[in-house]
């Protein structure tokens, strides 16, 4: 064959939509998951956080780099801080409205990202400040993300554990610490005790850094490349990746690694391990089963 031009994905929908008050043509790839428009791209997986209607709008609730510049176009990661920042699409028909909003919730719910959080704040943890991180940092992300959260001040030391120990862990896709490493140690332990332990420790598990030495939320953010902060650390959760996945696919061996590490080198595990004489054979046999 001659000439084989590169293959490009179809648009599965193609309309004048008024984006942020401008009529202009906006298209929307399916395979890839990416909104154009003009000069702009939106990657839905990396950039949007939420979609709602509004009347005749689509409100896309998305986040870019605090650079100053334009869009992060087409999935480029976010280093460093982000900004929040919405873009409202006017459709012009209740059709287009109707179709529209369908596929776009359609893709968000391919991505699999978790709907309900159970999140603790711990407010005495390092300099005293999670429960402003979890006000400033983490909550304008999980609302635009469109997740329901029950949140739990921690009010006393092993107070999270005593939680984790009896939460109704149905209802929820996942469990974030806005602490130090002590009370993500504190659900884990929590977890282990409980009756149902081998299920219950299946939940994933997210770390927002707000303690002294923020070891866990370090290492797995400086693993992908990314600055330990509360926004970078909210968004892989929503995104349901590294930070909420130490069970899941690869990640798992890498977490389950970096927490052992954690389990043998910090003094206040010893209670866990005392406890739970078959902590470690546990821990070992998540590391293996997850494989
Ligand atoms: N309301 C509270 N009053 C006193 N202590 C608390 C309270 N809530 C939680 N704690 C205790 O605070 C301890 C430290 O918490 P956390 O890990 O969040 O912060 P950190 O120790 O400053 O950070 P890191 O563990 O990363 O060094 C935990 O062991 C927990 O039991």
């Amino acid at each position: 064959m001659g000439n084989t031009k590169p293959i490009t994905a179809a648009p599965v929908l193609s309309d004048r939509v008024r984006v942020n008050g401008v009529e202009t043509a906006v298209t929307f790839t399916a395979e890839e998951g990416i909104l154009r428009w003009r000069e702009n791209c939106l990657s839905i997986e990396k950039e949007v956080l939420g979609i709602t209607v509004e009347g005749s709008k689509i409100k896309i609730r998305a986040i870019k780099e605090n650079d100053g510049g334009g869009i992060i176009c087409c999935g480029g990661n976010t280093v460093g801080t982000v900004r929040r920042r919405s873009y409202n699409l006017e459709m012009l028909t209740e059709d287009s409205l109707r179709i529209w909003s369908q596929k776009l919730h359609e893709f968000i719910d391919s991505l699999g990202r978790p709907k309900r959080l159970f999140v603790f704040v711990n407010p005495y943890g390092g300099k005293r400040s999670a429960s402003k991180i979890f006000i400033d940092s983490v909550k304008p992300l999980l609302d635009d993300a469109n997740i329901d959260y029950t949140v739990q001040e921690t009010k006393y030391q092993l107070h999270a554990k005593e939680v984790a120990k009896s939460l109704d862990i149905l209802r929820y896709d996942g469990v974030v610490c806005v602490s130090g490493d002590g009370i993500l140690v504190e659900v884990v332990n929590g977890l282990l005790e409980r009756e149902d332990w081998d299920s219950a420790i299946k939940m994933p598990l997210g770390v927002v850094p707000a303690g002294t030495g923020n070891g866990m939320a370090k290492s797995l953010l400086d693993a992908v490349g990314l600055p330990c902060t509360a926004s970078n650390a909210t968004l892989a959760i929503i995104r349901g990746g590294e930070l909420l996945g130490f069970w899941k696919k690869k990640t798992c061996s890498f977490c389950m690694v970096k927490f052992q590490l954690l389990f043998l080198s910090q003094l206040r595990l010893r209670s866990f391990v005392s406890c739970r004489a078959q902590a470690s054979t546990r821990c070992s046999y998540y590391y293996t089963g997850a494989e």
